[in-house]
């Protein structure tokens, strides 16, 4: 974003405006800064210290000095990174020394937490003596997994990385050079795709030949790009073989046999531009004078060498990629070194290889060509995404890169050698990254083991609904189960088509209610359900013939398949009875809603957020059995909080009553889990508070809350939410004698594929 200064608005872009005085606030807001550290193990007590500290500590420093492997396992170097600058090239602003430089390093740091879970300090180190930077940096192996290397110009670069290299044990990698050549490669991968070149015979131009310009066109070479079509540029223009002015042996390297001199005659004709230079160096003439269909990467930051509504006014056959946000086709390294780092550090590489990075380039390249999520389309404010000249690389924001490329990174690297600890399941690899970053996919990994072993085929009432069929496929994608679409089939499959998607490669079926064989059986089991409850024959027949919800039931009813998902188009208590016209309570149970919430770590399941407005007390006691049971189901031991606004009789009224009237129920009919009330919040959640009442049951804070009617069930979840921050998953139904589950009417794919996973999780039980 350019921020002009007088009228401080932005001057060009498509994205949110900042302005100065926005992102200085942004920067002073709070704790100055965007980086604090905080610790991992609790410090409360004078047990806890003396573990943590002398004399504990002295025992991990024992076993370190005799195996210095055990590093890892007692201390945050394996996951940290430390990313050191000495401020020279910071960005495309030039030299303005270390001290200014820390903005950009404290985002780097948190870009690797954010994007890869990869703890990071940045280092400003006040040197520009490569000698002094290299023995400030050599020595500090023991504290890190990896060294970042950041915004160091060339050609010092070169050689304080190569050094680094030889004398540390640990992957040390200049992000300049490598990651953005990485993220250039792939973007430029796919443009050649999309513009039908082979990279034999592609001519590019590169304008800047420091440490992101020189690491650009070796990958490129590497690719397959023929030498003497790439002529590299700098400030005195091109890199011609014979040239002496401000060259070094980087140059020297890539100068090529050629009489044109400037960057305007080397641009003539040029298929591709990729500018790591300085903002404004390619003009309107030089992108006239380019091939048809040119791919112009302008990637100096924070301004671009020409912006992509500058190529636009003079042509409109270039595919643009920029390094900002506020653009489509952000090529820019922050793609790459967060989930570089993350592969290597998980398998122990002692370095960043060529095999390493083209595996990353290679895998992005084929990311931004996969169909794409509801939470990546979320990113583009829900202006789904589809490759193409607007869409050649994945966003930063796209969840999926975390699970892709430190799989590619890594295997790479065990393939290559340079892994110090190999992973055996890189499938079981991948779903643990998704955790890292997701607590409901780390929620939902034991619930999608136990799926994956034993399939069962789920029914996808609302087959024609993009978003529905999007969750089909990651469903079977995943393996979670077998995965059946309801709806027309010419419907279903232009829809997926748009998407790019194959249906039939996925063993996806499609059943279409008005062709099926099995719609009289339907509607003779509907009507045995119904015909005591006012309903004609004809009713049940229209209802098989023309509603997906009843349609779907009956074959879950009937076997045709073992459970259901609806609810994106009929509200949720239009579904729920639709459903319950056709599947029974099971016998013995209560229907009711349970809403998880995940919150700093901590997981409470709350009920009932479905199905009862007004609960009696009786009804109370079921709810806490029904909310138990999913607990326990999901491997937690249940303690069941009956809340209440008052604790133990304090400040009683009738409500509360009510309430202790249901422990009383459950007292009686000796259930087999933990649970007390009627009690507050507070005190079933914190266990300093309930000790307090030493006559409670509850031996621990309380991990499943019976709301005394749906209003405070349904407020409580959504606060969690939205004011602490809490990842919400449901409700979910319980206590069907089928497993049905109904999504709210906003569900996105991936809520639709976790129901789904609820719903084959509840036929395998
Ligand atoms: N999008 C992304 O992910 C990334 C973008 N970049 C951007 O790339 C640019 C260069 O960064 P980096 O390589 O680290 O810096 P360096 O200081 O190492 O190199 C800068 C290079 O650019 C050349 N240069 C500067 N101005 C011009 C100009 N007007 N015309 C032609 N060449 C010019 C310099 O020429 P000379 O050798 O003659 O001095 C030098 O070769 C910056 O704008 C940076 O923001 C960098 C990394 C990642
Ligand atoms: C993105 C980046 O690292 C740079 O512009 O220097
Ligand atoms: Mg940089």
């Amino acid at each position: 974003m350019t921020i002009d200064k007088t009228t401080h608005k932005p001057q060009t872009g498509k994205g949110p405006s900042l302005t100065e005085q926005e992102a200085l606030d942004f920067h002073s807001r709070g704790r100055p800064g965007k980086l604090e550290i905080t610790p991992t193990k609790p410090m409360a007590t004078q047990r806890d210290l003396s573990l943590a500290y002398s004399p504990g500590v002295a025992v991990p420093v024992k076993a370190i000095a005799e195996d210095p492997a055990k590093a890892y396992d007692y201390t945050s170097k394996g996951n940290m990174v430390a990313v050191i600058t000495n401020g020279t090239a910071i960005l495309g602003l030039g030299n303005l020394g270390a001290l200014a430089s820390k903005p950009v390093m404290e985002g780097k740091s948190v870009l690797f937490k954010r994007f890869a879970d990869v703890d990071s300090i940045d280092l400003e180190v006040d040197t520009t003596d490569v000698e002094e930077f290299i023995n400030s940096v050599r020595y500090l192996g023991p504290s890190f997994g990896g060294i970042n290397l950041e915004d160091i110009k060339a050609p010092e670069c070169f050689v304080i990385e190569s050094r680094l290299r030889e004398l540390m044990n640990i992957p040390v990698f200049h992000d300049d050079q490598h990651g953005t050549a990485i993220i250039a490669a792939a973007g430029m991968l796919n443009a050649l795709h999309l513009t039908g070149r082979d990279l034999k015979t592609t001519k590019m131009v590169c304008n800047g030949a420091g440490a992101a310009g020189i690491a650009c066109i070796e990958l490129v070479k590497a690719m397959g790009f023929a030498s003497e079509n790439v002529v590299l540029c700098d400030t005195k223009g091109v890199v011609w073989q014979g040239r002496t002015e401000g060259m070094n042996q980087w140059k020297s390297a890539h100068a090529v046999k050629t009489d044109k001199r400037s960057l305007a005659e080397a641009m003539e004709g040029a298929d591709i531009f990729f500018g790591v230079s300085a903002k404004g160096a390619l003009t309107d003439d030089m992108v006239r004078s380019m091939a048809d269909n040119p791919i112009i990467f302008a990637m100096a930051n924070p301004d671009p060498e020409i912006t992509p509504e500058e190529v636009a006014a003079i042509r409109s056959d270039a595919i643009v990629a920029t390094g900002r946000s506020d653009y489509p086709n952000q090529v820019n390294n922050v793609l790459g070194f967060p989930y570089i780092f993350r592969g290597a550090l998980d398998v122990r590489a002692t370095t960043i290889n060529d095999a390493m990075k083209v595996a990353a380039a290679n895998a992005l390249a084929e990311l931004a060509r996969t169909d794409v999520p509801d939470d990546v389309a979320a990113a583009y404010q829900g202006n789904r995404p589809r490759f193409g000249p607007n869409y050649i690389i994945p966003v930063p924001f796209d969840p999926r890169l975390l699970s892709t490329i430190p799989v590619a990174v890594a295997k790479a690297a065990m393939d290559s050698g340079v892994a110090g600890k190999p992973i055996e399941d890189l499938e079981a690899y991948a779903r643990s990254l998704s955790a890292r970053r997701d607590p409901i996919a780390s929620a939902m990994s034991g619930i999608n083991d136990r799926i994956r072993r034993h399939t069962k085929r789920v029914l996808f009432a609302e087959g024609e609904e993009p978003q529905v069929i999007r969750a089909a496929v990651s469903f079977a994608n995943q393996g979670l189960g077998k995965a059946i679409l309801l709806g027309r089939e010419d419907r279903i499959l232009e829809t997926a088509d748009q998407a790019g998607i194959d249906l039939a490669k996925l063993g996806i079926e499609i059943t279409n209610a008005r062709l099926s064989k099995r719609t009289s059986e339907y509607a003779d089991h509907l009507y045995e359900k119904l015909q005591r409850k006012g309903y004609l024959f004809r009713d049940c027949q229209r209802m098989i013939n023309n509603d997906r919800n009843h349609f779907a039931a009956c074959m879950v009813a009937m076997g045709d398949a073992d459970g259901m998902v609806t609810g994106i188009t009929r509200n949720y208590a239009t579904s729920i009875e639709d459903v319950r016209r056709v599947i029974d309570v099971k016998p013995g149970h209560r229907m009711i809603g349970v809403s998880l919430a995940l919150c700093r770590g901590r997981t409470v399941f709350i009920a009932d957020t479905a199905v009862h407005e007004q609960p009696s007390a009786e009804e109370l006691a079921d709810i806490a059995v029904e909310a138990a049971n999913v607990a326990r189901r999901m491997g937690y031991v249940p303690r069941v909080a009956m809340l209440a606004y008052s604790t133990f009789g304090h400040m009683s009224g009738a409500r509360s009553e009510n309430i202790q009237e249901a422990v009383r129920i459950l007292e009686k009919r000796h259930v087999d889990f933990e649970f007390d009330g009627e009690m507050s919040a507070e005190v079933a959640l914190n266990g300093k508070l309930m000790e307090a009442y030493p006559f409670t049951r509850l031996t621990g804070p309380a991990n499943v809350l019976v709301m005394p009617d749906y209003h405070a069930a349904s407020i409580a979840a959504d606060m969690l939410q939205e004011l602490g921050g809490a990842t919400l998953i449901g409700p979910l139904l319980t206590g069907l004698d089928k497993a049905v589950q109904i999504v709210p009417l906003s569900a996105k794919d991936s809520d639709i594929v976790n129901m789904a996973a609820f719903t084959a999780y509840a036929a395998t039980n």
